[in-house]
This record gives structure tokens, C-alpha cells and sequence, in this order.
């Protein structure tokens, strides 16, 4: 059997083959254009690496009512040109097996979660910040989902005394996104982030508005684990700057886990997205 896994990104596509213990066989990445190109290069992959089935996680917004006509579709993004794109329907129409469908991190959350950080927990939260800010809600096998999915990255934030960054959000003017985000965070500092030293005081900040985010996510949904990903996450040091303003905010306000075994980085690294496509592709079969 072979599983096919697609982590569709505004910046880039990563398509790839796996086994059905979830070993990379093949694996393309390239840049995201108009979904024309981009999907056409995509199907072009699957056509020379046949799968049996499919998962796919793809930035959004995006419709997961199946029941919806634009099911499948990516809806109300920014991204030129992908503005209601038939993503899903292109991809069966031209492949014609089996598919999954779900958010970029909610993909990521699935495959931390069968093969990485957070196995065997019974409800996990994977939260990515890069580009963007993201979270997937794993919650007894399945994804948390609403009327649609959920836009933990626009998580109101309480913003710090002094910060007074423009938020990168259009939308918002002190949500997650806006005010933590790598290119937020590049905005404040003017410069890019990784020059700054490991001790500047935009790393406190930067670790409080995180720590918001895990305090909120723990009151929401009552994870066992909440993983911290993305590109902003290589700063070493934010991880344990973040666990100790977590617990000053948190004030044991529930009995939670060790620190270091509640807030973690991911297992997988690059490949949680893939190997969650790869176990939703297993699961569609
Ligand atoms: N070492 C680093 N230190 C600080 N910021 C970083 C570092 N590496 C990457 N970033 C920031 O992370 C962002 C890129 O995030 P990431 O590498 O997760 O890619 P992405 O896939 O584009 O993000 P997304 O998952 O939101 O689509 C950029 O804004 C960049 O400035
Ligand atoms: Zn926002």
C-alpha cells in the first residue's frame, strides 16, 4: 500500500509517498503559485508516484462541511488567485482515490499524534508559529471542528504595556497573528528576527503573547500536551520562557502535567504534516 500525503502551505507544497508505517518514499516540495500551476504540478507528482489514497492539509480558510457545494474549496484566503479554488475536487477528479481533507495543522496535529510527540494522548493541541499562527485540536481520534474549522491564530491577546506594534493581522488589531507571528516579530525588531540576540527583551514579549495562547488553549479544550512548532520556534530559548510565564499566568489554576511534559516541541519536525497526510490517506482507505 501506498499512502500519499499533500501540506499545502502559502508559501510552499510539500507532496510526498510513504509506506504504511509512515516512512517518506518520495518527497517534492516547490513554491506556491496559482492553483492552476500549483495543482497541476501536484497531480503531475501523484501521476509518477502513484497512492492509493490521499490526505491533504492546506492553509485557508477552507470548507470541511461536506454537505456544503463548495466543500473541499479553499474560501475566503488572502492568497491571490486561490480565492474559492476547487482545491479537492481537482485533486479526485484527476486521481481518482481516495481522499482526506482537513487544515495544514490539523494534519500536522494528526501526525504528531499517531507518530510523534503526543501519541497516545487522548486530546493534543498542535500549534505552529511561522508565517502564520495555526492550531489543531486532536480530540479522541478526530479534529475539533464547529461550524468550520478553527482560527486559533486570531486568539485575542492581551497586549504588553509599551507594545505598540502595529498588528501584521489586516483584520485585527491584538490577536496572535498579529502581534506574534515571525513577521511580526521581524516588524518589531526592524530587522530580521534571527539577528537578534538570544537575550533581547523582544523574546520576553514574544514568550508572553505564546504563553497567552497556551493559557487559552488550555482553558478551551483541556489538552494532555500542546506542541509549539514553526519557523519562530528555533529560537531555543523561547520554549522555557514560555512554560515559566504559562504557569505565572496559569496560577495552578488546574492540577496540569510537568511543564516540560505539557508544552513541547514537536517530534517529527518537518514531517508532522506529512505523516499526518500519510495517516489520513490510511484512514480514507
Ligand atoms: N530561527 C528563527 N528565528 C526567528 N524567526 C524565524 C526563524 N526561522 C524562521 N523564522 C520566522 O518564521 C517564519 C516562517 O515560518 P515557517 O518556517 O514555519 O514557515 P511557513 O511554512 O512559511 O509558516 P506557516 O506554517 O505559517 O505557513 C518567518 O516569518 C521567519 O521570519
Ligand atoms: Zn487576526
Amino acid at each position: 500500500m501506498k499512502l500519499g500525503a499533500i501540506e499545502a502551505g502559502g508559501t510552499k507544497f510539500v507532496c510526498a509517498v510513504g509506506d504504511e508505517q509512515f516512512n517518506v518514499i518520495e518527497r517534492t516540495a516547490f513554491p506556491t503559485k496559482t492553483p492552476a500551476e500549483t495543482l497541476a504540478e501536484t497531480v503531475a507528482f501523484f501521476k509518477e508516484h502513484p497512492v492509493d489514497a490521499i490526505g491533504i492539509g492546506s492553509f485557508g480558510p477552507i470548507d470541511i462541511n461536506p454537505d456544503s457545494a463548495t466543500y473541499g474549496y479553499v474560501t475566503k484566503t488572502p492568497k491571490p488567485g486561490w480565492q474559492n479554488a476547487d482545491f479537492l475536487g481537482y485533486i479526485q477528479r484527476e486521481l481518482d482515490v481516495p481522499t482526506a481533507w482537513t487544515t495544514d495543522v490539523n494534519e500536522a496535529a494528526y501526525g504528531e499524534a499517531v507518530a510523534g510527540a503526543t501519541q497516545g494522548d487522548d486530546t493534543s493541541i498542535y500549534v505552529t508559529i511561522g508565517t502564520g499562527i495555526g492550531a489543531g485540536v486532536v480530540s479522541h481520534g478526530g479534529f475539533y471542528a464547529g461550524r468550520t474549522h478553527t482560527e486559533l491564530g486570531h486568539l485575542v491577546m492581551n497586549r504588553l504595556p509599551g507594545d505598540d506594534l502595529v498588528s501584521v493581522c489586516p483584520f485585527h488589531d491584538n490577536c496572535a497573528e498579529g502581534l506574534a507571528s515571525g513577521p511580526a516579530v521581524n516588524k518589531r525588531a526592524g530587522k530580521p528576527a534571527v539577528e537578534l540576540a538570544e537575550d533581547d527583551p523582544i523574546w520576553q514579549t514574544e514568550a508572553n503573547y505564546i504563553a497567552q495562547i497556551c493559557v487559552d488553549l488550555t482553558v478551551a479544550f483541556a489538552p494532555d500536551k500542546i506542541i509549539l512548532n514553526g519557523g519562530v520556534m528555533h529560537q531555543q530559548q523561547l520554549m522555557p520562557m514560555v512554560r515559566d510565564d504559562f504557569q505565572t499566568m496559569f496560577n495552578n489554576y488546574q492540577d496540569l502535567p510537568a511543564m516540560t511534559d505539557y508544552i513541547v516541541p514537536a517530534q517529527l519536525k518537518d514531517n508532522s504534516g506529512i505523516v499526518g497526510g500519510f495517516a489520513l490517506a490510511k484512514d480514507a482507505l
